[in-house]
């Protein structure tokens, strides 16, 4: 996505001149987050993926001349800071942005209060960390610890500071609150949480927000694929808002060597988010997803903890080869570049109500009159793809594909049967807005020259089927689900979507997609182009079941 605007964002932070870490791990973040990133540095460090070697402070009337500089001239939108290296320097922070918001109004302010370094160096003497809590927490929005910086703060208070499973991370972030921030992140990084975990915090004031469309819980891309599961072993970061409520975002924990800097750069993503208004809990889901996919996606830097890829958002991923762990590198990314609608679509509200058992009749029969118009669109497309094939072996896949769609039909018009609907009446339906602009989208994606695309477009709709498919399934497993498999209305509908007919043809569509990615070698533009067919083919989708749902001719 092009970003138009770059909103002016300033770190108040230590250099690790390894890179991973600080301010250059904050001006990276910046950058890929659409944001123009400017810097006050507070200390230098000498620091590898080993270790903090030395360290460096800043005077702190420079550190102060420099944040005038930059106040005083640039409209900045939201600040950060990280390590403030000694009581001094974090006082003269604490006193000039107080002024400056005192002057010219209150400008969102995360502190990530830095004390010791993953590798066990000081990063913050400790005669600094009442003035932090006195003079830097009263004025910030967020405050970012992790487990052992919530720990030291706490105990330097006289609160219960140890941190040894979730409830206590949740109640220390309540009491982190007191001490005067507007808000409390209690990261998690330094703390492995289990399923069960979760379901004994559960209250009212409690929410759980699982990032479910990470790779792990794509089912599509587990099931087939080879993944091994950690799912059980996950990273909770939990949220004490302003009003107490309490968000515990969780996570699969990656098996990694790559987090060095992963606190810089998760509070760096979230001043980015805030710069561009979006509120506290949205900044803080996306900035962890961005954290998670950074240290997911990370190639060995150094040979200790090396730094997370901060660049993930704006490099095609096709560029990892096809793997064991992760045979299906295209999809993965296709679904992460648009992954809001992708949601949208596969946990569209038909799909629940369908799912449910709930949904009305009259809603499910308007789809799947619709749907069977959506299949001519759909063999043609397959059609044109053989037709736009050089050899034997593709075509003929093509051509299966069409013979398979034609089949899907007439079952079809076995449910219409099954729901009183004649054959005169379904031939006889008229096309509404949401088809005729699916189909004409997919007829003229594959008129144009790159048939990649064409495999793209059709790839949505059958692979999201196959998601919805498989997770209805999955949820109904669970004791006391919310999914009605026996007895349900639309069980066959479930059924044909989970089953080992259609998820073999999303196995053989993956491998389509994914084959046909790994013989290319797509210029940035190319795949750029990829990704927008995916996400207006997902869009589509989407219409298509508000289209359902609202009965629109
Ligand atoms: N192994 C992991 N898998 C997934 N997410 C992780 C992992 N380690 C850290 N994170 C995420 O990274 C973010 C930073 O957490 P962490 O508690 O590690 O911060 P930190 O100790 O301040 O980091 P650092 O000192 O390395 O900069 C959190 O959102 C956390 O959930
Ligand atoms: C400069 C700097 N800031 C913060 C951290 C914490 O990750 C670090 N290692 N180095």
């Amino acid at each position: 996505m092009i970003m138009l605007e770059s909103p002016p964002v300033l770190t108040i932070a230590g250099s690790d001149s390894s890179g991973g870490a600080g301010i250059q791990a904050d001006l990276k973040t910046f950058t890929v987050h659409g944001c123009y990133g400017a810097s006050v540095t507070t200390a230098l460090t000498a620091q590898n993926t080993t270790g903090v070697q030395a360290v460096y402070g800043v005077p702190p009337d420079f550190v102060k001349q420099q944040i005038n500089s930059v106040l005083d001239d640039i409209d900045i939108k939201a600040i950060k800071t990280g390590m403030l290296f000694n009581a001094e320097n974090t006082k003269i922070v604490a006193q000039v942005l107080k002024r400056h918001f005192d002057t010219k109004g209150h400008i969102p302010l995360v502190c990530d209060p830095v004390c010791v370094s993953t590798s066990g160096h000081t990063l913050l003497h400790p005669d600094a960390v009442d003035t932090i809590i006195d003079e830097l927490f009263p004025i910030s929005d967020l405050i970012t610890p992790n487990k052992a910086e919530a720990e030291l703060l706490l105990k330097q208070r006289n609160f219960p500071s140890r941190i040894a499973n979730l409830q206590d991370m949740v109640n220390a972030a309540r009491q982190l609150k007191t001490l005067g921030p507007q808000a409390v992140l209690l990261k998690g990084g330094h703390f492995v949480a289990s399923l069960a975990d979760l379901a004994n915090v559960s209250s009212d004031d409690t929410q759980v927000i699982r990032d479910d469309l990470l790779d792990e819980n794509t089912n599509i891309l587990r099931v087939h694929g080879r993944k091994e599961q950690h799912v059980d072993s996950l990273v909770v970061d939990v949220l004490c808002a302003s009003d107490n409520h309490i968000t515990i975002f969780a996570r699969t924990r990656v098996q990694s060597t790559s987090t060095h800097g992963t606190g810089c750069t998760l509070s760096a993503a979230l001043v980015s988010q805030l710069a561009r208004g979006i509120p506290l809990g949205e900044a803080v889901r996306l900035a962890a997803a961005y954290t998670h996919i950074g240290i997911e996606t990370a190639i060995p830097i150094g040979s200790g903890f090396g730094p997370l890829n901060h660049i993930h958002s704006i490099t095609p991923q096709l560029v990892s080869p096809r793997t064991k762990t992760n045979p299906y590198p295209l999809t993965s990314s296709l679904i992460r570049s648009s992954r809001v609608i992708w949601k949208e679509y596969i946990r569209h509200e038909f799909v629940v109500l369908l799912g449910k058992g709930t949904l009305p009749k009259e809603n499910f029969i308007h789809f799947i009159k619709q749907d069977y118009l959506y299949l001519k669109y759909y063999a043609r497309a397959y059609a044109l793809l053989a037709a736009k094939s050089h050899a034997y072996a593709p075509i003929s896949a093509a051509i299966d594909v069409v013979f398979s769609i034609v089949q899907e039909s007439s079952m079809h018009m076995g449910y219409c049967a099954e729901w009183g609907i004649t054959e005169d009446e379904l031939i006889n339906t008229s096309e509404s807005p949401a088809l005729t602009a699916y189909g004409a989208f997919l007829i003229d994606t594959g008129m144009q020259g790159d048939p990649m695309k064409l495999v793209v477009a059709l790839a949505a709709c059958l692979l999201g089927y196959g998601e919805v498919g498989l997770w209805l399934k999955e949820e109904a497993r669970a004791p006391d689900s919310w999914v009605k498999w026996e007895g349900n209305p639309y069980l066959k509908w479930m059924e044909d979507y989970s089953g080992d007919v259609y998820q073999k043809a999303v196995k053989a569509g993956l491998e389509t997609l994914e084959s046909r990615a790994e013989a290319d070698a797509p210029s940035p533009i190319r795949f750029a182009d990829w990704q927008n067919v995916w996400e207006r083919c997902t869009r589509l989708e989407k219409g298509f079941w508000d289209m359902a749902m609202n009965l629109e001719v």
